[in-house]
């Protein structure tokens, strides 16, 4: 009996099959095949097979990261839409899971790898945000598991209780997003993503967000509103934002600069766009590469004061090339942003008016007359593109093998 093992640049999951040109009895595991056979011609056999695996099931992995209250749910929201049908938790199963699962995507919270639950936290004097409060060994092996086709059992975090609850199965998506505090803290799980975002809310921004929400839905007070962000503060600076370095896309939410003194109400949003990421290109307004200010109030955009302002040009990034789109101030009239939308170019719409329907369907979600909301969807709509040019390339490429 020969046998001879046969290594793939490409993991294989249960929808590879292999055909060889002559009988061989045969097995693969996630990263080579093993043939065996009476025949001493095994090892040629062996080189010439081929390999193919069904495309369609190969997981595409999504990073988002942010602090929490930055707006992660609502982009999630707003993403799952895109690809149309409902995000729900998994059915039957926990009520306080943090998991949404729909037709194309599934999205899972990080949340669901803290190691050590709200008393172990406060035992040891360590944040959530902290990396020691998190099991990024157990994170790493179950997204490449997914990314590899095979279900995990994930975790889960509990936010009500504070505690670690039993887990729950997760079958290999179409799509993962794994998003919350560190999607890209650890090397290992950054390389598993195919493509990442980084929400990036001023200090101003995330303390008006966090007033509206914690004080109005919560009870919370403004003292303790006030005293939770500055606990949070060097742990976020120290394992949080860092991560934008490493984004291929990230929306900074900032103060606007058409009134002085604003109370982060109306909102300066960019779009920062690494140059250069496969199967991702940039935005542009008018003229891709040039520098263009632009005002769209006039006879097609009703704006009362303060107005409007576009900006869009090259820029660097942490030593990286980007393409910057900025607005800054709101929309009166949503069902006229199609003006708008009709002067930018590389949004991935799949008809004209895409994104206006988009943002009309879901006016009412927070920033929806503003660029937070425009930003979220035209993302939505370039993560469509990306996971549709993956799987094209993908079907067009073999696998390749290489004799042991
Ligand atoms: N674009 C926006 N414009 C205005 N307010 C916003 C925006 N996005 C989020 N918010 C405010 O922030 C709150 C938190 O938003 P969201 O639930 O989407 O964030 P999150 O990051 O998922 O939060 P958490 O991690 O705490 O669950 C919202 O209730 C809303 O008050
Ligand atoms: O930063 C967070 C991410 O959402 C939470 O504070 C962290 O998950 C701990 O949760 P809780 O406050 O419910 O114990």
């Amino acid at each position: 009996m020969a046998v001879c093992t046969v290594y793939t640049t490409q993991s294989l999951n249960s929808t590879c099959s292999i055909s060889t040109p002559a009988k061989t009895h045969l097995g693969f595991n996630q990263k080579h095949v093993v043939f065996y056979s009476s025949s001493k011609k095994t090892s040629r056999r062996a080189s010439s097979a081929v390999i193919t695996c069904s495309a369609d099931t190969q997981t595409v992995v999504i990073g988002l990261a942010a602090d929490s209250g930055c707006g992660k749910s609502t982009f999630m929201r707003r993403l799952t839409s895109v690809f149309g049908g409902a995000a729900e938790p998994p059915k039957g199963g926990n009520p306080d899971s943090n998991t949404l699962i729909s037709d194309t995507t599934t999205v899972i919270c990080l949340d669901d790898y803290h190691s050590l639950d709200r008393t172990g936290r406060k035992e040891k004097g360590v944040t959530a945000l902290d990396p020691r409060a998190n099991d990024f060994d157990l994170m790493y092996e179950q997204v490449k598991a997914i990314k590899d086709g095979i279900a995990v059992e994930k975790p889960i975090y509990n936010h009500v209780t504070g505690l670690l609850d039993p887990p729950e199965l997760i079958k290999p998506p179409k799509i993962l997003v794994i998003e919350g505090l560190h999607p890209m803290y650890d090397e290992r799980v950054r390389d598993l993503l195919d493509f990442s975002i980084y929400l990036d809310i001023s200090n101003e921004v995330k303390f008006a967000w966090k007033i509206q929400r914690d004080m109005a839905e919560r009870g919370h007070s403004l003292e303790s509103i006030k005293a939770s962000i500055e606990a949070r503060k060097p742990d976020f600076d120290a394992y949080i934002d860092p991560q934008k370095q490493y984004a291929d896309a990230v929306i900074e939410v900032l103060p606007t600069q058409l009134i002085p003194d604003d109370e982060g109400k109306v909102l300066r949003v960019k779009l920062i766009m690494k140059e250069g990421v496969e199967f991702f290109s940039p935005v542009y307004l008018f003229d891709e590469g040039s520098t263009i200010s632009w005002i769209p109030c006039g006879r097609k955009l009703t704006c009362s004061y303060p107005g409007i302002k576009f900006f869009y040009g090259p820029d660097t990034y942490f030593g990286h090339e980007v393409s910057v789109l900025e607005m800054d101030g709101q929309f009166d009239r949503l069902d006229e942003l199609i003006y708008v939308e009709s002067h930018l170019s590389n949004i991935s719409t799949k008809f004209y008016g895409e994104v206006t329907q988009q943002m009309l369907k879901h006016a009412d979600f927070p920033g929806s007359n503003n660029g937070t909301g425009l930003f979220q969807t035209i993302v939505g709509l370039k993560i469509r593109d990306l996971f549709e040019q993956i799987i094209t390339s993908r079907a067009k490429t073999p696998v390749e093998a290489t004799k042991a």
